[in-house]
């Protein structure tokens, strides 16, 4: 599974062993590599390679998430967040090539990463350090919405020993904007339902949220809005219909369980429907990526951070 963003004209994706190249050229300019406290310069090409290998692994165990921001199929930059530091932090650092520079391309690109990780991480604020003598990301963080909160020495390998003053930027989930949908109804509620689909093999069926969507690239289980005359049963039967063309009208749906997580200006409230028969076979109809996912694989696929609990019940229930 591979999780990219579409940040026109820009793509987001996992970074690749093919980028030890790029990533080397790129790195390897003392005006990128001094910022990079962990790098040294020269810096070695292999150094590149073990780097890469190592996002990708950590990427597979969910403690680091690296982008590698692509122009067409040219890599110019790299994102990075990593998980674990205290107080449900996330760390985010991030670089651009020299030669890409003062085009808006970091800004451009760090929005919806950050979007991303408050909506499919757990976590509940994003770090960032950043050298004192780097005025363009200071700038970059302060617009972007951080606030400086703390300062440090850190050595910077390409430096020499001598530490260097670095200052640390946070932004909080909570304070990052909400922007009021236009014609908020007069509930907060949005009542959205769901529905596990479980095949003969026990996999459960998951659906890409297709580009130009809130929340593009992360997987949910397919459903959707319920309209005011609707009943959710209503809904299930109709969103399964549109989105997946098949017809679970003559199966049982059972209630299985329900998610209610305020998604800043609404509040979520999601009953979730288990689902073991329909007539046809799921088919995406509006430009989602399907998958069939075992229990135990579900954690693999980034999705809205109010299903990440679902996961341990579907669990539970798959393994009973
Ligand atoms: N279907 C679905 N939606 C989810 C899940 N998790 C989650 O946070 N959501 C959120 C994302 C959206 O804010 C909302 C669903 O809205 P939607 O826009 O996909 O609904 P819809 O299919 O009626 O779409 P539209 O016609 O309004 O474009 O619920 C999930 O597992 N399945």
């Amino acid at each position: 599974m591979s999780l990219s963003l579409d940040v026109s004209p820009y793509t987001l994706r996992p970074l690749q062993p093919s980028d030890g190249t790029s990533v080397h050229r790129l790195v390897n300019d003392w005006s990128v590599v001094r910022m990079l406290s962990h790098l040294p310069f020269p810096y070695p090409r292999e150094l590149a390679d073990q780097w890469i290998t190592s996002t990708i692994d950590r990427q597979r165990t969910g403690t680091a998430w690296h982008f590698a921001i692509c122009d067409g199929n040219d890599l110019i930059g790299c994102i990075g967040l990593s998980l674990g530091h205290p107080g449900q932090a996330a760390k985010i650092g991030y670089w651009v090539g020299r030669d890409h520079w003062k085009k808006g391309i970091a800004t451009t690109c760090l929005r919806p990463v950050i979007d991303w990780a408050f909506a499919t991480l757990p976590i509940v604020r994003i770090i960032a350090d950043v050298a004192e003598d780097n005025p363009a990301s200071i700038a970059l963080l302060a617009r972007l919405g951080f606030n400086q909160t703390g300062t440090s020495r850190v050595p910077f390998l390409s430096r020499g020993p001598e530490p260097q003053p670095v200052l640390t930027y946070t932004m909080n989930r909570a304070t990052q904007p909400v922007v009021p949908e236009p014609g908020l109804p007069a509930t907060r509620i949005l009542l959205v339902v769901a529905g596990v689909l479980v095949d003969n093999a026990g996999r459960i069926l998951l659906a890409r949220r297709p580009p130009g969507k809130p929340l593009a690239g992360l997987w949910e289980f397919p459903g959707g809005k319920v309209e005011p005359h609707e009943s959710p049963e209503q809904a299930l039967i109709r969103e399964l219909d549109e989105e997946l063309g098949i017809d679970i009208s003559a199966g049982c749906i059972a209630p299985f369980t329900f998610v209610s997580e305020n998604i800043g200006a609404r509040h979520l409230m999601m009953p979730l429907y288990l689902c073991r028969r329909w007539r046809n076979t799921p088919t995406p109809r509006e430009g989602q990526e399907l998958a069939w996912v075992s229990a135990e694989q579900l954690g693999d696929y980034p999705m809205p951070a109010p299903d990440r609990p679902l996961i341990p019940l579907l669990q539970d229930l798959m393994a009973g």
